[in-house]
């Protein structure tokens, strides 16, 4: 952060529901976002759209009268560029409070195209100040029904992007059908989000508070090989294992593996922690803290885990977590 701007700030009484728009490049990111703030109850949304390239263009293509858009030319948002994505929501908070008038009511975040979302997210958890003045609604991911297979075959950005997503929002279904391929490709490498055709859905839904009606499901496929050495692992803990030995088991991962360990997500019960489960994240080295569920979010109380790696043998994985019985599919 730039140095006095936290002063500058104040953390609004009620934390500001986020929600990240993130997608490959074209998949129709912008057009969504301009469909869901013409939705007259999502008034008050500021927008933060970061772009790839020197030249920004998406605000201006952005049909809808936002409250506020603050543009991050050449965003990237990872590595340098996280800083200046910490310093847009400072700026932003601060000047809507230097207006005098209540703080935004919520604030939908655009990333490029070929962001890894996860170096945003964690943008957002390592500083305090934005950890306490905004509450992460949802990580909504635009998938291309024209273009999702070949883009997943090809780019691990996309992977990373879908594997992230709480929300996959299939674009263009108008232009071609969505294949059972896809699907079941997406419900591999993200076994917990909801996939939805955002065609079919309220837009009043699709990034903030509702839950639009999502596809069915079909059971992930035993075999998701993904291109350049990546592939997702499904794991199942059958014994609940201890928070200290989980995190031995996820860390020393983290530690030994982190550049092979694109993403880790999952669902986690601990034996000495009664009560709901834990949202489990990690991307890369960086391991995130553990969200406590009050309750499992469906009949499924199995712990779950779902590994997206590269190159990295499945064997190692699950020797880790020998302690929780693992069974593994990939
Ligand atoms: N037919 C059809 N075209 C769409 C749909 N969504 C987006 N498009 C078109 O796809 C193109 C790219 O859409 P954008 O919304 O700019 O995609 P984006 O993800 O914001 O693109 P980047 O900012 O480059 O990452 C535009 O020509 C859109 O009009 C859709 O659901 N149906």
């Amino acid at each position: 952060m730039t140095p006095g701007l936290a002063n500058l700030a104040e953390v609004p009484s009620e934390p500001i529901p986020l929600s990240v728009l993130t997608g490959f490049l074209g998949s129709g990111k912008t057009t969504l976002l301009s469909r869901i703030l013409n939705v007259p109850d999502l008034s008050d949304t500021a927008v933060l759209i970061s772009e790839f390239g020197a030249v920004a263009l998406d605000h201006q293509l952005l049909e809808a009268a936002a409250d506020d858009v603050v543009e991050l030319p050449n965003g990237c948002t990872c590595c340098a560029v996280r800083q200046g994505l910490a310093d847009a929501f400072y700026r932003l908070l601060r000047s809507r409070q230097a207006s005098g008038r209540a703080p935004f009511r919520r604030i939908a975040l655009e990333t490029s195209g070929l962001a890894d979302p996860g170096p945003t997210l964690y943008t957002l958890s390592a500083d305090s100040f934005l950890e306490a003045s905004l509450r992460l609604d949802r990580v909504a991911t635009t998938i291309d029904a024209v273009l999702g297979e070949g883009t997943l075959d090809r780019y691990p950005e996309a992977v990373a992007q879908a594997a992230v997503a709480d929300l996959l929002l299939l674009t263009k279904s108008d232009m071609a059908p969505v294949t059972d391929n896809l699907l079941q490709r997406l419900a591999s490498l993200n076994p917990t989000a909801p996939i939805v055709d955002a065609r079919d859905a309220e837009a009043s839904d699709l990034l903030f508070g509702g839950a639009p009606r999502a596809l069915p499901r079909p059971r992930p496929h035993a075999t998701a090989v993904h291109a350049h050495g990546i592939r997702a692992l499904s794991v199942r803990l059958q014994r609940p294992m201890s928070r200290l030995g989980f995190a031995m088991a996820l860390g020393g991962l983290a530690r030994d593996h982190g550049e092979k360990l694109l993403r880790v997500k999952g669902l986690v019960e601990f034996s000495d922690r009664p009560g709901g489960p834990a949202a489990i994240h990690a991307v890369q080295h960086t391991l995130y803290p553990p969200r406590w569920l009050e309750r499992w979010p469906d009949s499924d109380r199995a712990s779950r885990l779902v590994f997206i790696v590269r190159d990295l043998e499945s064997d190692e994985i699950l020797r880790r977590f020998a302690d929780g019985s693992p069974v593994g599919v990939s």
